[in-house]
């Protein structure tokens, strides 16, 4: 079999092995640098009014990507090319003043999103190459489908509670021992993710059996579509935001230490609280927040955080409170650990 044969199919097995939406584009970016060697390589992703989401820029040093500002990402003239690419559905390139070429290759749409790739290259593409990010884009789209299908809660998108089964244990353990990983850019990335920067946040719509019960079952779905909404507008592309069931909700976020989670967490509290729910007015979360550490278990740290949201609901509702600060404060004790459990969800 030919080398490029072999390489092609070493990624595509190592793209599709991941269950992760994030670390498959990345996987996916990663792949096609080895395959094109571009001088640069983005990735643009833009809303039906070609309004910009996020570009990501892949640095081949750090095997990682990085997140462009936005004046970098809307910088001419790579917009106005990602934004003709995509509104004409074919690759356009334009030459720089070096010679150099930049090449805007409309990939998948998702989501109402616009998937567009953005590489610099010394020679324009040639066919075999655009065929080439074509299929494998294809290929990363049916795969996010099938993951997001498994993985996802029907009626807000977010992470399902499978996932957090499946995902949170996995995580924690990598954030507490990187070299589990079998890959070296995983393990950087996690070694540079740091484990205490991490929290864990278990949020839960107040009263609202009281919701449905006067406003009717399509209400109480909107309520918690539209709380959603505010959890992915409030956190990262990056953090996990997952549906519990019912009313439930866990948040996993990278964040620095107590001061910046706070804000963070605070932020989101006081966006539900102040959000103007159509026909039910306003809507109110309990909030109990744990930093993670690799000193407890996964399963331990959802209890906590569980504890601390226990907390705020029989305190009056409608508050955030962090569990080592309860601790600290003395309002609550310690439950000593459970010893000889088996430590899964
Ligand atoms: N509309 C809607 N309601 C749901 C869904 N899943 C669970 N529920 C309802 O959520 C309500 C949860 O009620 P409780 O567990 O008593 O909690 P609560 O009324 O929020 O009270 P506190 O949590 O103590 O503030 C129940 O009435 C469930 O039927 C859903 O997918 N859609």
């Amino acid at each position: 079999m030919p080398h490029r044969l072999h390489q092609l199919l070493d990624s595509l097995a190592h793209i599709t092995s991941y269950r992760d939406v994030q670390r498959l584009e990345l996987s996916l970016l990663k792949t096609l640098h080895e395959i094109l060697n571009p001088l640069s390589l983005q990735l643009y992703k833009v809303d039906e009014a070609y309004r910009l989401l996020i570009a990501l820029s892949y640095q081949p040093a750090q095997s990682d990507v990085v997140e462009l500002q936005p004046e970098q990402a809307q910088s001419q003239p790579a917009s106005d090319l990602v934004r003709r690419a995509l509104q004409q559905g074919q690759p356009c390139f334009v030459q720089a003043a070096d010679a150099s070429y930049l090449c805007a290759f409309p990939v998948v749409d998702m989501h109402d999103i616009h998937f567009c790739l953005l590489i610099g290259s010394q020679e324009p593409l040639v066919a075999t190459e655009e065929h080439l990010i074509s299929s494998f884009f294809r290929i990363y789209h049916n795969f996010c489908r099938l993951l997001e299908d498994a993985q996802t809660d029907e009626l807000t998108g977010l992470l399902n509670r499978k996932t957090f089964d499946e995902n949170f244990l996995r995580i924690s353990q990598e954030l507490i021992d990187p070299n589990i990983l079998a890959d070296a850019d995983d393990r950087r990335r996690v070694l540079a993710a740091k484990v205490d920067h991490h929290w864990m946040a278990v949020l839960d719509i107040d009263h609202f059996k009281q919701v449905n019960d006067t406003y009717g079952h399509i209400f109480g779905d909107e309520v918690l579509i539209l709380i959603s909404r505010l959890m992915q507008q409030n956190f990262r592309r990056t953090d996990y935001l997952y549906r519990f069931g019912g009313e439930e909700f866990v948040i996993v976020a990278h964040c620095g230490g107590l001061a910046e989670a706070k804000k963070l967490f605070t932020r989101l509290h006081r966006a539900i609280e102040s959000y103007p729910f159509p026909q039910v007015g306003q809507v109110t979360a309990s909030i109990g927040v744990v930093q993670l550490t690799n000193r407890h278990l996964a399963s331990s740290l959802l209890d906590q955080a569980d504890q601390a949201l226990y907390y705020a609901k029989s305190h009056g509702r409608n508050q955030l409170h962090f569990y080592q600060e309860l601790l600290d404060q003395g309002l609550m004790k310690e439950k000593r650990p459970k010893t000889g459990s088996v430590d899964l969800f």
